[in-house]
Protein backbone atom coordinates (compact mmCIF):
# COMPACT_ATOMS: atom_id res chain seq x y z
CA UNK A 1 0.00 0.00 0.00
CA UNK A 2 1.31 3.53 -0.70
CA UNK A 3 2.00 6.01 1.96
CA UNK A 4 -0.31 8.34 0.92
CA UNK A 5 -3.13 5.61 0.73
CA UNK A 6 -1.92 4.80 4.52
CA UNK A 7 -3.01 8.36 5.44
CA UNK A 8 -5.99 7.86 4.03
CA UNK A 9 -7.07 4.91 5.76
CA UNK A 10 -6.19 5.80 9.01
CA UNK A 11 -8.21 8.64 8.92
CA UNK A 12 -11.37 6.86 7.16
CA UNK A 13 -13.77 7.06 9.88
CA UNK A 14 -13.09 10.73 10.41
CA UNK A 15 -13.56 11.39 6.59
CA UNK A 16 -16.84 8.98 6.96
CA UNK A 17 -17.85 11.67 9.38
CA UNK A 18 -17.01 14.59 7.32
CA UNK A 19 -19.77 13.98 4.43
CA UNK A 20 -22.23 13.23 7.33
CA UNK A 21 -21.71 16.72 8.67
CA UNK A 22 -24.72 18.70 8.44
CA UNK A 23 -23.09 21.60 6.37
CA UNK A 24 -21.94 18.99 3.61
CA UNK A 25 -25.50 17.17 3.19
CA UNK A 26 -27.03 19.89 2.66
CA UNK A 27 -25.06 21.31 0.49
CA UNK A 28 -25.36 18.31 -1.50
CA UNK A 29 -29.37 18.54 -1.28
CA UNK A 30 -29.41 22.33 -2.36
CA UNK A 31 -30.87 23.17 1.06
CA UNK A 32 -28.17 25.05 3.16
CA UNK A 33 -29.24 28.45 4.40
CA UNK A 34 -27.83 31.31 2.83
CA UNK A 35 -26.79 32.67 5.35
CA UNK A 36 -24.35 29.46 6.53
CA UNK A 37 -23.42 29.38 2.99
CA UNK A 38 -22.52 32.99 2.92
CA UNK A 39 -20.49 32.70 6.35
CA UNK A 40 -18.36 29.62 4.69
CA UNK A 41 -17.62 31.84 1.51
CA UNK A 42 -16.63 34.71 3.67
CA UNK A 43 -14.42 32.29 6.12
CA UNK A 44 -13.30 29.86 2.71
CA UNK A 45 -11.48 33.24 1.34
CA UNK A 46 -9.64 34.22 4.50
CA UNK A 47 -8.48 30.82 4.42
CA UNK A 48 -7.65 31.17 0.88
CA UNK A 49 -5.33 33.89 1.03
CA UNK A 50 -3.63 31.89 4.38
CA UNK A 51 -3.54 28.79 2.29
CA UNK A 52 -1.91 30.36 -0.60
CA UNK A 53 1.08 31.83 1.21
CA UNK A 54 1.80 28.21 3.51
CA UNK A 55 1.95 26.84 -0.25
CA UNK A 56 4.36 29.05 -1.45
CA UNK A 57 6.77 28.44 1.58
CA UNK A 58 6.28 24.68 1.24
CA UNK A 59 7.53 25.49 -2.28
CA UNK A 60 10.57 27.15 -1.15
CA UNK A 61 11.14 24.41 1.24
CA UNK A 62 11.27 21.76 -2.17
CA UNK A 63 14.22 19.29 -2.23
CA UNK A 64 13.46 19.75 -6.27
CA UNK A 65 12.34 21.42 -8.94
CA UNK A 66 9.51 20.10 -9.65
CA UNK A 67 7.99 21.03 -6.54
CA UNK A 68 9.03 24.54 -6.38
CA UNK A 69 6.11 24.13 -9.50
CA UNK A 70 3.56 21.95 -8.34
CA UNK A 71 3.06 24.16 -4.89
CA UNK A 72 3.98 27.57 -6.58
CA UNK A 73 1.03 26.60 -8.72
CA UNK A 74 -1.07 25.36 -5.89
CA UNK A 75 -0.69 29.05 -3.94
CA UNK A 76 -0.92 30.56 -7.57
CA UNK A 77 -4.34 28.28 -8.13
CA UNK A 78 -5.93 29.51 -4.11
CA UNK A 79 -5.83 32.86 -4.95
CA UNK A 80 -7.15 32.74 -8.10
CA UNK A 81 -10.03 30.67 -6.69
CA UNK A 82 -10.53 32.95 -3.80
CA UNK A 83 -10.64 35.86 -6.32
CA UNK A 84 -13.67 33.81 -8.23
CA UNK A 85 -15.28 33.35 -4.97
CA UNK A 86 -15.20 37.28 -4.89
CA UNK A 87 -16.29 37.68 -8.41
CA UNK A 88 -18.65 35.21 -8.07
CA UNK A 89 -20.25 33.59 -5.12
CA UNK A 90 -20.12 36.77 -3.09
CA UNK A 91 -21.86 39.40 -5.41
CA UNK A 92 -24.21 36.34 -5.78
CA UNK A 93 -24.76 36.80 -1.79
CA UNK A 94 -24.57 39.94 -1.73
CA UNK A 95 -21.03 40.55 0.29
CA UNK A 96 -19.44 43.43 -0.58
CA UNK A 97 -15.59 43.62 -0.49
CA UNK A 98 -15.89 46.26 2.63
CA UNK A 99 -18.16 44.10 4.70
CA UNK A 100 -15.57 40.82 3.80
CA UNK A 101 -12.75 43.42 4.53
CA UNK A 102 -14.28 44.03 8.19
CA UNK A 103 -15.22 40.13 8.74
CA UNK A 104 -12.46 38.74 11.26
CA UNK A 105 -11.34 35.04 10.59
CA UNK A 106 -13.49 33.17 13.22
CA UNK A 107 -11.94 30.68 15.51
CA UNK A 108 -12.41 27.76 13.51
CA UNK A 109 -10.96 29.42 10.62
CA UNK A 110 -7.98 31.38 12.94
CA UNK A 111 -7.22 27.96 14.30
CA UNK A 112 -6.77 25.87 10.97
CA UNK A 113 -4.81 28.94 9.00
CA UNK A 114 -2.41 29.55 11.92
CA UNK A 115 -1.82 25.82 11.98
CA UNK A 116 -1.27 25.61 8.47
CA UNK A 117 1.25 28.46 8.10
CA UNK A 118 3.05 27.54 11.41
CA UNK A 119 3.49 24.13 9.93
CA UNK A 120 4.60 25.32 6.59
CA UNK A 121 7.07 27.93 8.34
CA UNK A 122 8.34 25.41 11.19
CA UNK A 123 8.40 21.81 9.53
CA UNK A 124 10.23 19.73 7.59
CA UNK A 125 9.50 19.90 3.96
CA UNK A 126 7.91 16.04 4.07
CA UNK A 127 5.62 17.25 7.25
CA UNK A 128 4.81 20.26 5.55
CA UNK A 129 3.50 18.66 2.72
CA UNK A 130 1.71 16.13 4.70
CA UNK A 131 -0.01 18.78 6.60
CA UNK A 132 -1.00 20.12 3.01
CA UNK A 133 -2.43 17.42 1.07
CA UNK A 134 -5.79 17.16 3.57
CA UNK A 135 -7.13 20.34 1.92
CA UNK A 136 -6.83 18.90 -1.27
CA UNK A 137 -8.00 15.00 -0.62
CA UNK A 138 -10.58 15.50 1.38
CA UNK A 139 -12.12 18.56 -0.67
CA UNK A 140 -11.59 16.65 -3.90
CA UNK A 141 -13.62 13.81 -2.34
CA UNK A 142 -16.22 15.47 -0.17
CA UNK A 143 -16.88 17.52 -3.83
CA UNK A 144 -17.06 14.08 -5.62
CA UNK A 145 -19.33 12.49 -2.85
CA UNK A 146 -21.13 15.54 -3.31
CA UNK A 147 -21.81 15.85 -6.93
CA UNK A 148 -22.86 11.76 -7.63
CA UNK A 149 -25.89 12.80 -5.09
CA UNK A 150 -26.35 16.74 -5.92
CA UNK A 151 -29.94 18.00 -6.27
CA UNK A 152 -30.96 19.49 -9.88
CA UNK A 153 -30.99 23.27 -9.96
CA UNK A 154 -28.24 23.17 -6.60
CA UNK A 155 -27.69 26.72 -6.09
CA UNK A 156 -24.22 25.47 -4.84
CA UNK A 157 -23.61 23.81 -8.27
CA UNK A 158 -20.49 25.72 -9.29
CA UNK A 159 -18.98 25.09 -5.96
CA UNK A 160 -19.38 21.53 -6.50
CA UNK A 161 -18.20 21.15 -9.78
CA UNK A 162 -14.73 23.07 -8.58
CA UNK A 163 -13.93 20.30 -6.15
CA UNK A 164 -15.44 17.78 -8.27
CA UNK A 165 -13.36 18.49 -11.37
CA UNK A 166 -10.89 16.34 -12.97
CA UNK A 167 -8.64 19.69 -12.48
CA UNK A 168 -8.42 19.45 -9.01
CA UNK A 169 -7.99 15.85 -8.55
CA UNK A 170 -5.22 15.86 -11.36
CA UNK A 171 -3.61 18.24 -8.29
CA UNK A 172 -4.69 15.63 -5.73
CA UNK A 173 -2.92 12.74 -7.29
CA UNK A 174 0.26 15.23 -7.73
CA UNK A 175 0.71 16.03 -4.40
CA UNK A 176 -0.17 12.37 -2.66
CA UNK A 177 3.04 11.20 -5.64
CA UNK A 178 5.54 13.68 -3.77
CA UNK A 179 4.14 12.68 -0.25
CA UNK A 180 5.07 8.83 -1.44
CA UNK A 181 8.25 9.66 -2.26
CA UNK A 182 9.30 11.67 0.29
CA UNK A 183 7.76 9.66 2.88
CA UNK A 184 10.01 6.54 0.99
CA UNK A 185 13.12 8.63 1.21
CA UNK A 186 11.74 9.23 4.70
CA UNK A 187 13.15 8.23 8.38
CA UNK A 188 10.36 6.06 10.61
CA UNK A 189 10.00 9.26 12.83
CA UNK A 190 9.45 11.64 9.83
CA UNK A 191 6.75 9.04 8.50
CA UNK A 192 5.07 9.16 12.09
CA UNK A 193 5.23 13.19 11.99
CA UNK A 194 3.44 12.98 8.76
CA UNK A 195 0.86 11.00 10.17
CA UNK A 196 0.08 13.13 12.79
CA UNK A 197 0.28 16.22 10.60
CA UNK A 198 -2.40 15.03 8.03
CA UNK A 199 -4.77 13.93 11.07
CA UNK A 200 -4.29 17.28 12.70
CA UNK A 201 -5.15 18.68 8.95
CA UNK A 202 -7.90 16.63 8.61
CA UNK A 203 -9.72 17.25 11.72
CA UNK A 204 -9.15 21.24 11.50
CA UNK A 205 -11.00 20.56 7.41
CA UNK A 206 -13.93 19.04 9.82
CA UNK A 207 -13.82 21.71 12.63
CA UNK A 208 -14.18 24.44 9.43
CA UNK A 209 -17.03 22.73 8.31
CA UNK A 210 -19.11 22.24 11.51
CA UNK A 211 -18.11 25.65 12.43
CA UNK A 212 -19.73 27.44 9.43
CA UNK A 213 -22.66 25.50 10.08
CA UNK A 214 -23.18 26.68 13.27
CA UNK A 215 -22.10 30.12 12.52
CA UNK A 216 -19.60 30.03 14.90
CA UNK A 217 -17.97 32.62 15.85
CA UNK A 218 -15.84 34.56 19.04
CA UNK A 219 -17.73 34.45 21.95
CA UNK A 220 -19.41 37.77 23.98
CA UNK A 221 -16.80 40.30 25.02
CA UNK A 222 -14.08 38.19 22.32
CA UNK A 223 -15.76 39.40 19.32
C1 LIG B 1 -11.14 24.95 4.40
C2 LIG B 1 -10.73 24.57 3.03
N1 LIG B 1 -9.95 23.50 2.84
C3 LIG B 1 -9.57 23.16 1.59
C4 LIG B 1 -9.99 23.88 0.50
C5 LIG B 1 -9.60 23.44 -0.88
O1 LIG B 1 -8.88 24.37 -1.56
C6 LIG B 1 -10.81 25.00 0.73
N2 LIG B 1 -11.28 25.77 -0.27
N3 LIG B 1 -11.17 25.32 2.01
Amino acid sequence: MSFSQSLWNANQALFQSTLELPFNQELASGTLSRERFRHYMIQDAHYLVAYGRALAVTAAKSDNAEGVVQFANAANEAVVVERALHGGFMRDFGVTPEQFAATPLTPACHHYTSYLLATAWSATYPVAVAALLPCFWIYAEVGRDIHARSAKDNPYQAWVDTYASEEFHAAVRGVCATVDRLAEEATEATRAAMHAAYKDAARLEWMFWDSAYRLGDWQGSLR
